[in-house]
């Protein structure tokens, strides 16, 4: 049985639906993220599922139970915001225990709890000091522990790295993902950053528009997007208009780059080939393009180049020490063709069946 199960779910304010009838279903102890471009409606409807939001229209259950008109306080969910709600007068261990006072538990059931807690998130030197006295890291360690020492069935996170520096924000994904996976809890998490959705979740629904594009593994939305906006805001894409000669199963790029493919259509038509930059190589054939830029990056080189149809386009190479490719030059760049997908002039349709290797 899933644990979240949303159905046709609605929110409006005044006219204007924000959520428009999403459908989701979220497993026992999956880590799943939102994710999706600012105003996409992914914290609303994180709030419908808190119970926060009025819902203008559909159902949510937590295992077969309704919950559309339960109080969140009767949801057992933990949360953790982007500002770190601690309460700042309580000692990081008054922070922590307070979930199990509030819940009459006895007092050496709590000291236990905490303490574990504390072990936990790595913050027991911090655990009689107040709030003010942290990082915001630690302070968003005392959030998490707070959030999951009353057992939820559900921990609901929105945003709770943004306000970390990036090097912070790192680490403290990592440990949120290694004390998920350790404790089990279904997690419902919010982000507009692609990469932190790859490292950190199960399964990402793309948003935009309040509507899901995409349902999937991370690999599943890096390697094979449904649609050009699901290409471009995962990971780095490089769009390259050709045409598609069906008869011939040929794609065109320009006059002398063609490339052997079978799309799903029987007609000729426009396309945009997506290809990430690590998709295209240097060689002696293929697209002539010219070098405007190059970064060195340590362990990659970005060489930033015009293609034949006046594209810019990205290619990325592992660096080596005698790597040199001088601005302005002329090089031939080869594109991996089982990698790449198609679509559809408008961006709506991928065009690559399954039977290329992802
Ligand atoms: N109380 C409100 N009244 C009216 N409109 C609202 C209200 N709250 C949110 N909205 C609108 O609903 C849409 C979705 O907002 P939401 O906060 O869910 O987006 P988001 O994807 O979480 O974005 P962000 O990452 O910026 O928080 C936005 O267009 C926003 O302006």
């Amino acid at each position: 049985m899933s644990k979240i199960l949303i159905k046709d779910a609605v929110k409006k304010y005044g006219d204007r639906e924000v959520v428009k009838h999403i459908n989701l279903e979220i497993k026992d102890g999956e880590f799943f993220t939102l994710l999706g471009p600012s105003g996409c409606g992914k914290t609303t409807l994180l709030r419908m599922i808190a119970g926060f939001n009025s819902i203008e229209g559909g159902d949510f259950y937590f295992g077969d139970k309704r919950i559309n008109d339960m109080d969140p306080s009767k949801r057992n969910i933990g949360m953790v915001f982007q500002n770190y709600a601690v309460f700042p007068n309580m000692t990081v261990r008054k922070n922590i225990e307070f979930g199990l006072r509030e819940r009459k538990v006895d007092s050496q059931t709590i000291k236990e709890e905490t303490d574990k807690m504390l072990k936990l998130m790595q913050i027991e030197e911090h655990a009689e000091k107040k709030p003010q006295a942290l990082s915001g890291g630690q302070q968003q360690r005392v959030a998490l522990a707070r959030a999951i020492i009353i057992k939820p069935d559900v921990l609901l996170m929105d945003e709770p790295l943004s306000n970390l520096d990036a090097k912070l924000r790192v680490e403290l994904r990592e440990t949120i993902r290694r004390i998920q996976r350790e404790v089990g809890i279904t997690t419902v998490y919010v982000t507009h950053d692609q990469e932190e959705a790859m490292a950190i979740s199960d399964r990402i629904a793309v948003m935009k528009d309040g509507v899901i594009q995409q349902c999937a593994s991370a690999r599943e939305i890096y390697h094979k997007p449904i649609n050009t906006f699901v290409a471009n805001f995962i990971g780095t894409n490089n769009k390259i208009k050709a045409f598609y000669n069906a008869k011939d199963e040929k794609i065109e790029i320009s006059k002398d780059y063609k490339l052997d493919m079978k799309l799903n259509t029987a007609d000729d038509c426009e396309i945009i080939l997506s290809v990430r930059p690590e998709d295209l190589i240097r060689s002696d054939k293929g697209m002539e393009c010219k070098v405007i830029d190059h970064v060195f990056l340590g362990a990659n080189t970005h060489f930033h180049m015009i293609n034949p149809n006046d594209e810019e386009i990205d290619v990325l190479e592992e660096s080596y020490l005698n790597q040199t490719e001088t601005i302005n030059n002329k090089v031939f760049v080869e594109i991996k063709k089982e990698k790449i997908n198609v679509f559809t002039k408008d961006g709506s349709l991928n065009l690559v069946g399954d039977s290329y290797e992802k």
